[in-house]
């Protein structure tokens, strides 16, 4: 059995659903699996709606059930706050500016070694042109922001690129995949060993080597351990911002699970237990598997082009904006067939502008556990609501049955999408089912259309209901968070955990008080209710 089973016990989802995904990822897990079940028990599939479907991020680890009543959004909390030391043009102390300055001499060093190593390797960086080759559009910025906040380094636009410009080209030899470990490790490593796995512990060898490694300039421009701060590295005492999101049990999900595949590999017949005389118990450590993992998370690529999951140096600098399409991918030279990475833009850039890629439609909760950070305004928002039927319910029996039949355990909950202005009709064609009288249950009814003006309500009250007992989990109300951040001296004193995770929970209480106006107001209408919302 793989190591990285697709439905591990714990709930999180495969580790490779985390990738960063060109649009038409993907459908998102939950809405999935509903509407699977809907399938198997004969309740009609629809189609989501257009951005929720097709180009939806992969999923979020599914929210634990708490066997609350008919739907249920689920809270947890925590304590206090802090944050470790990051790359940072704005919290830097003026005792520190000495330190600070030979940090950015060294950054800069370490991206004009990258940029060495790369033109060693036959990347084409030079700002002149050459024969059939266009001068290099692109120089690295050290240190970036978006919104307001540090983002590390990016690349920049050094010249107008148009529309369509390939960005550069990157031979295969310069990637980190699982083929290279296989051929580094030999028959210590299993051809069948998962890419996730395979990747992390060639990158964990490649960084014990120091400069030996043929990657060390590429490592090189790696984030700091500390600088590695997706949501599920952080403390109790920083989850506590987050007291109330759904994100506080996705991250505890991730934890689990990325500690559980150390413990596999660790253990007699693991990966790293079988051979020891390979895998040196001092090198592949735990500490070393998690911030492996932190890297890839935050920069492993799936190239469409050859179906292949990779590090690729220097095209992981480019910085995430979900308004952006352009992906990285593999292409072939038109005459030779070899295989190169590239980026094409999908709109123009002006000189110094940063220039982006996408890592898929992500919600913010999935770029703070991945990725750690947020992005205001971001299109693909979202909050998970999870919803069951209700052990109060008369027909609780009759549907855990019908649900069984389809694949859903007893007691557990199904979590769907809430966006600012829409949800799945999956969601919808679930709540119908499970408000369900008996009458209804009995009338044959096809839940994918309205059943009658009672069931339609029961649904609206008890998307409400979710909605009104999400909010009530948090710390502190949305005027509150509001206020928080309209206090700019108040503010400016948190930390970037902190700070992230305002914004996080700001979204997600957003997000629900917009469903509840939507639904109050539809409610006017119940014979259109549903229909209306997401159309
Ligand atoms: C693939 S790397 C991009 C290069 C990265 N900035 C660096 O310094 O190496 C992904 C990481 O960049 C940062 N990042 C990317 N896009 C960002 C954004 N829009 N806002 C804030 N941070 C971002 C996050 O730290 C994320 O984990």
């Amino acid at each position: 059995m793989p190591p990285l089973p697709d439905r591990p016990a714990a709930g999180a989802p495969p580790l490779a659903a985390f990738l960063p995904t060109p649009p038409a990822a993907l459908p998102r897990r939950a809405a999935a699996a509903a509407a699977a079940a809907m399938r198997a028990t004969g309740l009609p599939r629809r189609r989501l709606p257009s951005r929720c479907g097709a180009g939806r991020a992969p999923p979020l680890p599914p929210l634990p059930c708490r066997g609350a009543p008919v739907p249920v959004v689920t809270a947890s909390a925590g304590g206090g706050g802090g944050d470790g030391p990051r790359r940072s043009v704005f919290t830097e102390p003026p005792s520190a500016a000495a330190a600070g300055a030979s940090a950015a001499g060294e950054a800069a060093a370490a991206s004009r070694a990258l940029e060495a190593w790369l033109v060693d390797n036959g990347v084409y960086l030079s700002d002149k042109s050459s024969w059939g080759r266009a001068p290099h559009p692109l120089a690295i910025a050290n240190e970036t922001t978006d919104d307001g906040e540090p983002s590390g380094r990016g690349l920049i636009a050094v010249k107008g690129v148009v529309q369509g410009e390939p960005l550069f080209k990157l031979p295969l030899t310069v990637l980190l995949t699982k083929e290279v470990a296989l051929k580094t490790f030999g028959a210590a490593m299993p051809p069948d060993t998962d890419d996730f796995i395979a990747i992390a512990t060639l990158l964990i060898r490649e960084r014990s080597l120091g400069d030996a490694s043929f990657y060390a300039p590429y490592l090189g421009v790696l984030p700091a351990d500390e600088e590695l701060t997706p949501l599920f590295r952080w403390s109790d005492e920083e989850m506590a911002w987050l007291a109330g999101s759904p994100t506080v049990a996705a991250a505890a999900s991730l934890r689990r699970k990325v500690a559980s595949e150390y413990a596999d590999a660790n253990g007699p017949d693991g990966l790293f237990g079988r051979t020891r005389s390979v895998f040196d118990p001092a090198v592949f450590t735990e500490a070393a598997w998690e911030w492996a993992f932190a890297v890839l998370f935050s920069r492993l690529v799936l190239l469409r082009g050859s179906g292949t999951l990779a590090l690729v140096p220097y095209a992981d600098l480019l910085n995430h904006n979900p308004y952006c399409g352009a992906y990285i991918d593999t292409f072939q030279e038109n005459f030779t067939g070899e295989g190169y990475v590239c980026v094409f833009t999908d709109r123009p850039y002006g000189k110094m502008e940063q220039v982006y890629t996408t890592y898929g439609q992500k919600t913010n909760a999935e770029l703070l556990l991945l990725y750690g950070f947020v992005v205001d305004r971001n299109p693909y928002d979202a909050v998970d609501v999870s919803v069951a039927v209700d052990e109060a319910d008369p027909m609780y029996a009759r549907k855990v049955k019908f649900l069984e039949g389809a694949g859903q355990e007893e007691g557990s909950s199904v979590a769907f999408p809430l966006y600012a202005d829409r949800y799945p009709m999956e969601l919808i064609e679930y709540l119908r089912f499970c408000v369900a009288t008996e009458e209804e249950m009995d009338s044959g009814a096809d839940w994918g259309d309205f059943v009658c003006e009672r069931n339609e309500v029961a649904v609206a009250q008890a998307l409400l209901g979710a909605c009104t007992a999400a909010l009530s989990g948090y710390m502190r109300t949305l005027d509150e968070d509001d206020a928080l951040v309209r206090d700019r001296g108040t503010y400016s004193m948190l930390s970037l955990k902190q700070r992230a995770a305002l914004r996080q929970v700001r979204g997600e209480k957003r997000i629900l008080k917009r469903t509840i106006a939507n639904t109050q107001k539809e409610m006017q209408t119940p014979r259109m209710l549903f229909t209306s919302l997401n159309s």
